[in-house]
């Protein structure tokens, strides 16, 4: 784990969660961006070495929308910055944490990402997330 690469907070109106945020940080949103296969809505905010990401949902069946229903709007997740994710996995599953996707899935903001059960780390859902990189970046 290199660093918190996130906090993810679930809210239920991205624009005026995204203007209270600017007023807060003192910065505006440097990426906004839909992802289907999560259903969410997200807001990045840049704070030096991590960063703040809103997610709001855009279906019902969403996990943001189950979040926000039963205990409403407030921090979701905890995201971690890792090298290499696969192993990451595999070594978080030898140390008996529950990895919730077999493989890595596409996230936001050019990453790989995947997650732990709430329920194996205190209470606190975990995401790891690799960067994507480009052939320009290395
Ligand atoms: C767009 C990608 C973006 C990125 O950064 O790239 C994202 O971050 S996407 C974020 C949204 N996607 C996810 O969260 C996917 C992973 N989450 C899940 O698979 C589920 O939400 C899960 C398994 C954490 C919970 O599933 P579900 O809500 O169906 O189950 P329960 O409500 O019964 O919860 C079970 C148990 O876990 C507790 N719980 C649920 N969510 C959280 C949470 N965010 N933090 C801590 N604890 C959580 C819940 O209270 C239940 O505990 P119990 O003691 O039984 O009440
Ligand atoms: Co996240």
């Amino acid at each position: 784990m290199n660093k918190i690469e996130h906090i993810g907070i679930a809210v239920k109106d991205l624009g005026l969660s995204c203007e209270l945020y600017e007023k807060l940080l003192g910065v505006p949103a440097y990426k906004h961006e839909q992802v289907a296969s999560e259903g969410v809505s997200t807001a990045f905010f840049k704070t030096g070495e991590s960063k703040i990401e809103l997610l709001a949902a855009t279906a019902d069946n969403s996990a943001i929308a189950s979040f926000i229903e039963k205990r409403g709007e407030g921090i979701h997740h905890i995201a971690f910055d890792v090298s290499d994710i696969y192993a990451e996995m595999e070594r978080l599953k030898k140390e008996g944490f529950t990895v919730l996707n077999q493989e890595p899935k596409l996230g936001a903001d050019n990453k790989l990402i995947c997650f732990l059960h709430p329920k194996g780390t205190n209470g606190v859902l975990v995401e790891l997330c690799q960067e994507i990189k480009s052939a320009s970046n290395g």
